[in-house]
């Protein structure tokens, strides 16, 4: 079994224990009440490189990273840093997250949140909505195609943008052909946790241009955030580095500085 798969048991049975506390309805009402989404798209896409900053207290591959007591503080940080969006991790079993951080770090900020977890079911989705998320992750290994076509729907239906992730050739075009409008290039293997930050600049070109291409992991500071940007990358998403680092806010605004440099600028459409 891959550890994609492993991590999707564990999320099968958590979500088994929340189906069975809260219904699909009351979720819709909830949903109903939340702040109305923000448009995903038009916050990454722009002049600029854009940074996505990420709520992250462990990782399969690394185990605990940092404890992050009050993840809306560490987003409040990201914000201030000028983050456009924020990732909030809310798999429990292998990323310590929940839908209280989403909900806390939504409250805090007034830029777009990320659900970031690994989402098989439409109950998800409006999950993802109901605790105030403008986005949501849909992961290609982790669907068939036509689970992959149906989440991305409901999820544009319910006003959730979806960031589509792949990590080869094969996956983009099964992104593309879903109807996907953001494509997260995953430089991490989730079958094997491997990274290799040449991934992006393989599988990127494939990507049509009208849709916002995202380079996703491995970002350690400003140099691998310009090789991004010099291989196409319309984003970066960044967890670890800021979430292990002294200085979340600086680190944040070193990264912004470099995605609006000229001289990467120049380079873009
Ligand atoms: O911590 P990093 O290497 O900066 O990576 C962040 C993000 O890309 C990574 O957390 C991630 C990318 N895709 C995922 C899917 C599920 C869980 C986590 C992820």
């Amino acid at each position: 079994m891959s550890v994609l798969d492993e991590i999707i048991d564990g999320v099968r049975a958590d979500l088994a224990e929340r189906q069975a506390r809260t219904s699909l309805d009351e979720l819709k009402e909830r949903a109903r009440k939340a702040r109305p989404a923000m448009d995903g798209v038009a916050a990454l896409k722009g002049e600029s490189v854009t940074v996505i900053c990420e709520v992250k207290r462990s990782s399969p591959s690394k185990g605990a990273l940092a404890a992050i007591a009050d993840p809306a503080g560490l987003a409040a940080d990201y914000e201030a840093g000028g983050a456009a969006v924020i990732s909030v991790l809310t798999e429990q079993r292998k990323f310590g997250g929940s839908l209280a951080d989403l909900e806390a770090v939504r409250a805090r900020v007034d830029i777009p949140v990320l659900r970031k977890d690994f989402i098989v079911t439409a109950y998800q989705l409006w999950e993802a909505r109901a605790y105030g998320a403008d986005l949501a992750l849909l992961i290609v290994s982790a669907l068939e195609q036509e689970a992959l076509v149906s989440l991305i729907e409901r999820a544009e239906s319910i006003g959730l943008t979806p960031l589509v992730e792949v990590h080869d050739e094969e996956e983009v075009a099964r992104a593309v052909d879903a109807g996907a409008r953001i494509i997260g290039v995953n430089a991490r293997n989730l079958k094997t946790l491997e990274v290799d930050r040449g991934n992006f600049a393989r599988v990127a070109p494939e990507i049509p241009d009208h849709i916002v291409k995202i380079a996703e992991s491995g970002v350690r500071g400003p140099h691998d955030l310009i090789a991004y940007a010099n291989d196409g990358a319309d984003a970066v998403l960044v967890g670890e580095s800021l979430v292990t680092g002294k200085d979340p806010k600086t680190a944040v605004a070193d990264l912004v500085a470099a995605g609006s440099h000229p001289a990467i600028r120049h380079g873009r459409a």
